[in-house]
Order: C-alpha cells, then structure tokens, then sequence
C-alpha cells in the first residue's frame, strides 16, 4: 500500500524543487515488477520505459486510491482530479510522480480522458462491488483497463481509431483475467467481477468463492470466462500486426502476458482459490515469440 498521496506541491514553470510530500514513486515502480503492465517495458529504450512507468505509476496510485485508502476515498480521488487539471492548466508539479506524468502528458500530446476515466473506474468501485452480466463487467473495464491502453497508444505516438478498437480488447481482456487470477481475494473485499448471471447459470453460489479449494461447479464457470477472455485476447491481437518497432514489442509483450496467464488458470485446472495463478516466465518467452511472429 502507498501512503495516502499528500497533495503535490504545484508551481508555474519554474525549476522543480524536491519534495518529501509525494507518494513513494520507488515503492510503486518496484511494485510494477510482478504485473503485466512492465513485462515487455523492460527491454524497451529508456525514453519509452520512462513515460510507461509514468503512467503505470499514476495508474497505480489512483487504484491504491480507491483500494486501500482509509477515509474518504472520493474525496482523495477529487484531489487527484484537481491535479490533473493542474497538468492540463502548465503548471508543473515539484514531486515526483506529477512531474514525471506532466512531462509524459506534454511529450506525448496525451488528451485527459484516459486519465479521467482511471479515476472513474476508482469511484465506481466504491460503490459497485457485482456485476450483472459480462457486457455489465466490459463496461467497467472500458474506465479501469481500456484508458491504460490508449495512454500507451500515445505513450508510441500509434494512437487512431482502428488501433484504439483493437487494444480496448487487449486491456479488457487482460484485465478480466486479473479478476480471474484473484476471485479469491476479491472475494475477501466484498468485490464478485465474475457476472451474476454466470454464477446463477453455472450452479455457483457466492459462498462458494470462499472455499480454500474450488468445486466442480466453480471450475466450469472459471473455465468458461477463462476461454471467453482468451477470444478476446486473440481477436485484439490483431493490434501487434499494425504496429512496428518498440510499440510492436511492447504490445506482442502485453498479449503475451495475458496468454501465458490464461495458460496458468488452466494449468491450475481452473481452481483459482486454492493459490493465485501466476504465469510462468518461460510460457510468457514462449508466447511472446508466437504475439511478436503474428501468432493470433
Ligand atoms: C496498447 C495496449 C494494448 C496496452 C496494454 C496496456 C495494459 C498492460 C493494460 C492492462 C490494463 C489493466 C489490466 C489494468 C488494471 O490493472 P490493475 O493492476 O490496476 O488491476 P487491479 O485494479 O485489478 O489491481
């Protein structure tokens, strides 16, 4: 967990003077080592891993937001929304973490609404702990998974239409899988992303997420999102095609990511309770070569 971010010290264009007030930037990058937002940004040139860990910060913090934060988780996430209108405005932020998004956001010519909507999904999860349906569970991923997607789009200067289609699949996807990964734990928050629906056609009571071990009923239902998840990792992997360079790698990285997961829930013969799949980093090599290659 971060400290609960201090508002930033903000100061027209002037030299940046340091400041103790911000969140621990080093505590949230070396967080992002086990998650599938840096897996391919470590091979990437410094300038591009610079703006990823940016955003990945910023992403981070605003999640941590409105995970874990004790008080008034909204009115910390207002505070985020007035910084970002601060970055909009030209001022530039003395700490870390908003100085380093300013410089990505006005490197990268980023729009707000990306980050916006990540600060959306947070208030959302305040006050929506289940989803109806799948379609239900796509739109919240349409604030928390598909903004980090276009901002990386920029982050390559790739961002158009077509791409921002594609990529909506990849983060949605990537994103469903992490639930899928920690049904368990986010069970233990009050917080089902698995749709009502599918529970009630697949026999699965709530209470059965609290198992130490999965029964028959909840393996078909994780079966069958797992499966439903990787048709739209495949279908938005067309992305890695239309692009080249870094961006090619970095995207082929993150579809890998997701399938070497995929590969972990099955291996784990869909008992996600028992312990939290985690993908293997020889399968992630492996399916990186396959998402580089073309490979749907
Ligand atoms: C261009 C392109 C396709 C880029 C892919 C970018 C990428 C890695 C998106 C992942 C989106 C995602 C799962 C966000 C939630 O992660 P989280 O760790 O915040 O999830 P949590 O809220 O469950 O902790």
């Amino acid at each position: 967990m971060v400290d609960t971010p201090a508002r930033p010290s903000w100061t027209t264009p002037l030299p940046q003077l340091p400041t103790p007030a911000g969140p621990d930037v080093a505590a949230l990058h070396r967080r992002a080592g086990g998650e599938n937002f840096t897996v391919a940004s470590l091979l990437l040139p410094p300038r591009f891993r610079r703006r990823l860990m940016s955003i990945y910060a910023f992403a981070r913090l605003v999640d941590d937001i409105g995970d874990e934060a004790p008080g008034d988780r909204n009115a910390l996430l207002d505070k985020v929304e007035r910084d970002i209108d601060r970055i909009y405005a030209g001022y530039v932020a003395t700490d870390e973490l908003w100085a380093d998004l300013t410089v990505t956001v006005h490197e990268c010519g980023i729009p707000r609404t990306p980050l916006d909507r990540l600060v959306q999904a947070n208030r959302r999860d305040q006050q929506i702990k289940r989803y109806r349906s799948f379609d239900d569970l796509l739109g919240y991923c349409e604030l928390s998974a598909n903004p980090v997607g276009h901002l990386v789009l920029h982050v390559f200067d790739a961002m158009s239409s077509e791409r921002a289609a594609l990529s909506d699949k990849v983060c949605s996807a990537l994103q469903v899988l992490e639930h899928l990964q920690d049904v368990a734990e986010d069970y233990r928050n009050d917080r089902i992303y698995l749709p009502a629906d599918d529970l009630d056609r697949f026999g699965v009571k709530e209470e059965d997420l609290a198992a130490t071990k999965a029964n028959r009923e909840v393996r078909a239902l994780i079966a069958f999102e797992t499966q439903r998840t990787l048709r739209l990792l495949d279908e938005g992997a067309a992305l890695v095609g239309t692009l080249s360079g870094v961006a090619r790698l970095a995207v082929a990285g993150y579809v890998a990511g997701g399938r070497a997961t995929a590969a972990a829930i099955v291996n784990a013969r869909f008992d996600v309770l028992t312990t939290t799949p985690r993908p293997r980093k020889s399968r992630t090599i492996a399916e990186l070569a396959r998402s580089l290659g073309g490979g749907r």
